[in-house]
């Protein structure tokens, strides 16, 4: 594509007198092949218009750019070139977002496991899908590695055109706060946006809780607006959330309700859980049905809603929906039973939120007759204030728990178990900063009746220590834990 077509998606900008063709488009000058766009963009850490001039020494053919930059290809500025790139990068793949049906799903909890239900709806359609989360990326059944939740924009609609091409006709995805904020999402196309919870995290990036709330937001506000006017564009809120409330007023989408302690347009009643699954009626626009799920919680009943809803609204029958729901197992790293043969249930779960970790404790307690042993950390470089919160949650619905390191990233893992003691003055705990140690102590001294959780790496398969990044998966290291008892 050249130059001059792609910036017509650009409102009043000065076209340039050369006109190359772009062969990609790239924010990262170390990424820079010949004939990229290179897009200059003011990070939190550095500014990306220093890279401009090396940029070019690498074959840049131009760069967008919120100021002048000292180069001789032509320079574009815009004022908010992260805006400019997400629009930009859905122009250069060719509207991909247009060509599928795109689902998003935002929330602080719930994402990974809600998109994972969905996904398997489709499929269980005979629909070809994509996949884009904190696990991986899956184009069909292709399956790449993801860096992170939400991509950035030029990923994100590289992908979507993958997708394309791979005559995938739905796209899931999970929709993280940051990319909300950083504008990666600005150009998707979505038809149907969902929302899990708004409960505490991320407050180092976002400051408050009504900011985070902002950034979610963006979602909802962005839907409903956008090209194919005719196409109806749907916001699936939990009600019991009073978020939904303003996401309500927020979109120009229509608006489908799910909940559990308030009636909604499909809602749960008569729940009953057990260590083996859940039951519950589900009330829908099709009437009462009875549901037994094999996941456990009524947070995994949430997510189960949700995923009803989506699926409804995509005309799948409610039939097949709830018989692909209750053939799934679980998503691994979420709520994932350990068995090495112990007589008691060793789980290990993604909760590295206050909330999650409390309704996965709460969940514990309907089946644990004796002791409950929480092996738990918190992420470094992270919400700081989630820290005490967490370690006072453990003490108050564990009888043992284990304070250890999560990936301490750049931070001292012992300042982030100071942090957290400072929770919980005068409860019984005890601190194992090694993880691996804090995995055995609790998987050593459990006993028949006892459960242990093992929170907040679920299905993570390393450790980020300092800049190094090591092998380390709470699932295996539990089973040689077992083996040693
Ligand atoms: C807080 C946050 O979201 N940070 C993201 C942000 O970083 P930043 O603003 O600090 O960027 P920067 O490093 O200052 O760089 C500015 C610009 O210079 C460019 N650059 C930089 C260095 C260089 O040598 N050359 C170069 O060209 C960069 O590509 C960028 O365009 O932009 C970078 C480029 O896209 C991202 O890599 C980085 O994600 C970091 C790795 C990160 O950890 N993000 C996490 C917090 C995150 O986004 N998490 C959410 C999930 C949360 C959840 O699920 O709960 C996610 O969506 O995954
Ligand atoms: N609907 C829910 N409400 C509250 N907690 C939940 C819900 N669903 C899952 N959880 C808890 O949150 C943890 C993370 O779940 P999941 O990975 O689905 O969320 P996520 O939103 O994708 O998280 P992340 O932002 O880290 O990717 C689970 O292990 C479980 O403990
Ligand atoms: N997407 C989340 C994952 C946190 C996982 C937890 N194990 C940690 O490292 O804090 C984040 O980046 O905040
Ligand atoms: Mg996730």
């Amino acid at each position: 594509m050249n130059l001059h077509t792609l910036l017509n998606v650009l409102p009043l900008v000065k076209l340039p007198n050369e006109n190359p063709t772009i062969t990609d488009i790239v924010q990262d000058n170390r990424k820079v092949t010949k004939g990229a766009l290179f897009i200059c963009i003011k990070g939190l850490t550095v500014d990306g218009h220093k890279f401009a001039q090396d940029a070019e020494l690498q074959g840049a053919a131009a760069i967008i750019a919120e100021q002048p930059v000292n180069v001789s290809i032509p320079v574009i500025v815009v004022k908010d070139t992260k805006r400019a790139m997400a629009i930009l990068a859905d122009a250069f793949y060719n509207q991909p977002t247009r060509k599928l049906q795109l689902i998003g799903i935002t929330g602080t909890n719930g994402k990974t496991t809600t998109s994972h239900l969905i996904d398997q709806i489709f499929r269980d359609s005979q629909v070809n899908t994509g996949l884009i989360g904190t696990m991986y990326i899956k184009i069909g059944d292709e399956v790449h590695e993801a860096k992170r939740t939400t991509p950035d924009s030029t990923i994100l609609q590289k992908t979507f055109k993958k997708m394309v091409d791979a005559d995938v006709k739905t796209a899931i995805m999970e929709v993280s706060s940051h990319a909300l904020d950083q504008g990666r999402v600005f150009g998707c196309d979505y038809d149907i946006a969902v929302f899990t919870n708004l409960t505490q995290d991320h407050l180092d990036y976002h400051h408050t809780m009504e900011e985070y709330r902002r950034a979610k937001s963006l979602l909802f506000s962005q839907l409903g607006n956008t090209y194919d006017h005719k196409k109806p564009k749907y916001a699936v809120l939990n009600i019991d959330d009073k978020a939904s409330e303003k996401f309500q007023k927020e979109t120009a989408a229509h608006i489908i309700t799910y909940g559990i302690d308030n009636e909604a347009d499909f809602f749960a009643t008569n729940i009953h859980m057990s260590a083996s699954g859940t039951t519950f009626t589900l009330h829908s626009p099709e009437g009462k049905h009875k549901v037994n799920l094999q996941l456990i919680g009524k947070f995994s009943v949430y997510n189960v809603l949700a995923a009803i809803a989506t699926g409804y609204i995509s005309n799948i029958s409610l039939d097949q929906i709830i018989h692909t729901i209750e053939n799934v197992k679980g998503v691994a790293g979420r709520f994932e039973l350990v068995n090495g043969g112990q007589e008691f249930p060793i789980i290990v779960d993604y909760s590295h939120t206050p909330d999650s970790l409390e309704n996965v404790l709460k969940t514990i307690q309907h089946f644990a007759e004796k002791r409950v042993f929480v092996v738990v950390g918190c992420g470094g470089d992270r919400d700081k204030t989630k820290r005490p919160i967490m370690a006072q949650i453990a003490c108050q619905y564990g009888t043992d728990p284990i304070f250890t390191s999560d990936n301490p990233r750049s931070e001292d893992p012992l300042d982030i178990l100071r942090d957290m003691e400072s929770g919980v003055q005068g409860q019984r705990y005890i601190t194992i900063p090694d993880r691996k140690e804090a995995i055995y102590y609790g998987v050593k001294n459990a006993k028949k009746g006892d459960v242990v959780l093992i929170a907040g790496k679920g299905h993570e398969t390393y450790q980020e220590i300092g800049g190094q990044i090591l092998d380390f998966d709470d699932r295996v290291v539990a089973l040689e834990a077992v083996k040693e008892r």
